[in-house]
């Protein structure tokens, strides 16, 4: 779903209705989108170094450069049968595409957590704002963890990764009994961001790999020491790490519009998640296998036929009869509930940090593989879609 011209005028007005001062930090990227869109690549001189407002406005434009590096390096890459002018061309227009769609989803995520959102329910007891790709409530006992970025099938971007982290450790000290995670828009999400790939350090793509490595055991581990019921309700088609981390939940609702998806091979990537150790456990190895190494994509009905979703609803009921589920677990004592999944996870807990670890030592270095390489400057340049 790609941003109209409309959503790019609706969302100026939005911007200019907040009520609430959404900060500098937020303010130089809705600056630097809006002038990257409507003009494209920065075109200004640098301003000197006391200008510090003019400056730091330069710097948030052009830090949104002009090319991705990893994509320009594929488009060199592949210029014996692309012409690299008109490759340019292309995508300097779809940078601006770009930053029309995301200054779409900013104000969008802007409007949610500063002012009301249609999946932020009335009356909730505690609105968590300063996410900027997350909703988070607290509301009948329940957290709920809302991925939002729709314009982008909440794909997970470093900042969203970083603030799951935040909200997963704000919602295992706060006063709710169970957790919930669940997607705004039609997906559940779309896995890891593939333009995370573009943002290469001064380091290269050694430290690239790393970085992502290190974060994505940080990442993972979160989810292995949750202390509370962490449920999925899983909206709409999961892809890639949104599916694997499944293991690791304690329930899981699907609507039946959901399908799975673990494309790791066609990547040129290998499983995460602990779904290394999960699934063959959950479903066994022949249909872990299935799933993992051949990329099988499950409907909502044969993931739950293989044990990684406990139950699934009609897509028309399918809020409704999961938060009736949720609201009566939130019923139950509390601490009976984290003592019983304690018992239950500490027996694995030091496996799969084990499995986190080797897991991500192993994709530190696919991600420098051709292969990967190859998948993803694909998926960047349009050539291939799953
Ligand atoms: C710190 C690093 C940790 C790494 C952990 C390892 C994790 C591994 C994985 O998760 S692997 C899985 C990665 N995900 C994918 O490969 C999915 C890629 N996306 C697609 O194939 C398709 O977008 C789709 C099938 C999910 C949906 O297709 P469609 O319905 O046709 O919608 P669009 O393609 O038009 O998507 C709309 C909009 O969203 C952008 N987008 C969707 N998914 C991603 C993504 N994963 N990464 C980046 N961007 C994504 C898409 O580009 C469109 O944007 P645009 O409108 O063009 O600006």
């Amino acid at each position: 779903m790609r941003a109209s011209q409309k959503d790019f005028e609706n969302a100026m007005n939005q911007v200019k209705l907040l009520k609430k001062d959404p900060g500098n930090e937020v303010k130089l990227k809705l600056y630097a989108l809006f002038k990257q869109a409507t003009e494209g690549p920065c075109n200004m001189p640098k301003p000197g170094v006391f200008d510090f407002v003019n400056k730091a406005k330069w710097d948030a434009w052009n830090a949104l450069g002009s090319l991705p590096k990893m994509l320009f390096s594929s488009i060199v890459h592949f210029s014996e049968c692309l012409f690299i002018d008109r490759g340019l061309k292309l995508v300097s227009s779809s940078l601006q595409e770009t930053a029309r769609h995301n200054y779409v989803d900013l104000v969008s995520s802007l409007s949610s957590s500063l002012e009301s959102s249609s999946q932020v329910e009335p009356g909730a007891d505690k609105k968590s704002t300063g996410y900027e790709t997350l909703m988070m409530t607290l509301e009948d006992g329940i957290t709920k963890i809302v991925f939002n970025r729709p314009t982008k099938k909440n794909a997970i971007n470093t900042k969203m990764y970083d603030e799951i982290m935040r909200a997963l450790k704000a919602a295992s000290k706060d006063d709710s009994s169970l957790t919930v995670l669940t997607g705004n828009g039609d997906y559940y999400s779309s896995g890891n961001d593939l333009t995370n790939f573009t943002d290469i350090p001064p380091g290269g793509v050694e430290e690239k790999a790393k970085n992502s490595a290190i974060l994505l055991r940080e990442f993972v581990d979160c989810f292995i020491d949750f202390p509370k019921p962490l449920i999925a309700a899983v909206n709409g088609p999961a892809v890639g790490i949104s599916v694997t981390l499944l293991g690791l939940f304690d329930a899981v609702f699907a609507s039946d519009r959901a399908t799975f998806h673990t494309p790791f091979s066609h990547l040129g990537q290998t499983p995460e998640g602990c779904s290394s150790y999960t699934f063959p456990k959950i479903m066994g190895p022949a249909k872990a296998t299935e799933m993992l190494v051949f990329g099988k994509k499950l409907t909502a009905r044969e993931a739950c036929t293989n044990g990684l979703v406990t139950e699934v609803f009609p897509d028309s009921t399918f809020q409704k009869e999961v938060w009736t589920r949720l609201k009566a677990f939130a019923k139950l004592p509390p601490n009976a509930m984290r003592i019983s999944k304690e018992v239950m996870r500490n027996s694995e807990k030091e496996k799969l940090h084990a499995v986190n670890a080797e897991e991500c030592s192993v994709l530190q270095g696919r991600w420098l593989s051709d292969e990967c390489l190859n998948a993803v400057s694909n998926f960047l340049s349009r050539k291939a879609r799953l």
